[in-house]
């Protein structure tokens, strides 16, 4: 059970007077349409400080950025009053390097509303360590972990009151947004690339997240500048920080192999295919399958009366199935005790892969001397 004392105060004073505040505001307030837009236009702002800044920038160094860049991310990441960038970076290094555990602050594994906003309410002990050297050796970074308070009031109050001669508030808008990374990120979506643990690819959650929302892609390659790679998938920060780049404010932005990416996408659509398999009947195993020469699948069949035929070194049993040949049953009573590999092949008829897949039900041995051959393969493409 959670007590008083468990509670981080301090955010929970934020997260829940601050959106009253707003609410406040909002319903005293004539709203003005071009104060509307101003309120529109710093939220898309502070949002992509978050993503491009804290996030793609500072946590995961996927490009280079001049001064001016850092200081512009500064500012709209600072408006969006989610914390200092050292603060912030190390709980989302250790986020990555232990995601789903107990050490991962927002652990997904806890529950929607804890990985939302409960780990930021509740207090917790900082039990894992990471690498923020980086971070405290720019001394822009210290200041504003030192003056943390001083930067938020003002660029997350003071300045959009400026400029709007109101106090908008919407920067909670921003905070849900992002912090949908967290929570629905883990829950809805895909595991496009790896499915061993809980981040998701998902369009909804990009939409919300100025393109966050491909989770999967980006626990993968963290390093990537993107967290969309397909032109139709939405994904504004990398947008941002390309068309940056342009005027040469960030550099070096880093991509992942495409061989690589691709390799993860088709881990997945293999393991999705091999569950299928599963429930699909492909016959007995031909390694498991007893071992006949030619006279003893001659003697079975005068023993026992089943019909036998022998297709690249396998032996079927088409007894049952004679009747229902679709290229008639003269063919196959015309083929018992032989060995019809060239007939089946093209020699009489050049069998689909309906036949292929049909006869592997009917497997009954392998012959003895001869290579056995899967019916339908795909390793040879
Ligand atoms: C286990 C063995 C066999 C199975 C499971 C099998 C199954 C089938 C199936 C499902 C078709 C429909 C079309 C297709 O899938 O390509 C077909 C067509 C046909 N099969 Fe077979 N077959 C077998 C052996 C043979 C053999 C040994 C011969 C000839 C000696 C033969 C001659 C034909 C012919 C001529 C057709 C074409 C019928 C048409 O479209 O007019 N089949 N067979």
């Amino acid at each position: 059970m959670l007590s008083v004392k468990d509670i981080a105060w301090e955010n929970a004073i934020v997260l829940t007077v601050t959106p009253m505040l707003a609410l406040y505001g909002l319903s005293t307030v004539k709203l003005q349409l071009a104060t509307f837009w101003w309120a529109f236009v710093y939220y898309v702002f502070t949002g992509i400080g978050i993503t491009a800044g804290y996030h793609r920038y500072w946590s995961h160094r996927s490009y280079d950025a001049t001064r001016l860049w850092q200081l512009i991310l500064f500012a709209a990441g600072t408006g969006a009053v989610e914390g200092s960038v050292k603060w912030w970076c190390r709980g989302h290094r250790v986020h990555h390097r232990f995601t789903d555990t107990d050490k991962d602050p927002y652990n997904a594994k806890r529950g929607l509303l804890w990985a939302h906003i409960g780990w930021m309410i509740v207090k917790q002990e900082k039990k894992a360590k990471v690498d923020i050297s980086d971070l405290t050796a720019d001394p822009l970074i210290r200041i504003q972990h030192d003056y943390y308070l001083l930067f938020a009031l003002f660029w997350g109050f003071v300045f959009p009151t400026l400029v709007a001669g109101l106090l908008w508030g919407d920067w909670v808008g921003v905070h849900h947004a992002t912090f949908c990374i967290n929570s629905l990120a883990h829950y809805l979506g895909e595991n496009t690339f790896d499915d061993r643990r809980t981040p998701k690819d998902n369009m909804i959650t990009a939409l919300v997240t100025f393109g966050e929302g491909y989770h999967n892609f980006h626990h993968e390659f963290p390093s990537d500048y993107r967290n969309a790679i397909q032109w139709h998938q939405y994904d504004p920060t990398k947008w941002t920080i390309w068309v940056a780049s342009l005027v040469g404010l960030t550099y070096n932005l880093k991509i992942f192999p495409s061989n690589e990416i691709e390799k993860g996408r088709v881990y997945m659509q293999e393991k999705k295919i091999a569950e299928i398999k599963k429930s699909l009947n492909y016959g007995k195993p031909l390694q498991d399958l007893p071992v006949l020469t030619f006279e003893e699948v001659k003697t079975t069949i005068s023993e026992t009366g089943k019909k036998l035929l022998i297709i690249s070194g396998v032996v079927y049993d088409v007894t049952d199935f004679m009747k229902d040949h679709p290229g008639g049953i003269g063919f196959l009573k015309a083929s018992i005790g032989r060995d019809v590999t060239s007939s089946f092949n093209g020699g009489v008829y050049d069998h689909a892969n309906a036949a292929r897949n049909l006869m592997q039900g009917f497997r009954f041995a392998t012959l003895k001397g001869a290579v056995p051959e899967e019916e339908t393969s795909v390793e040879d493409y």
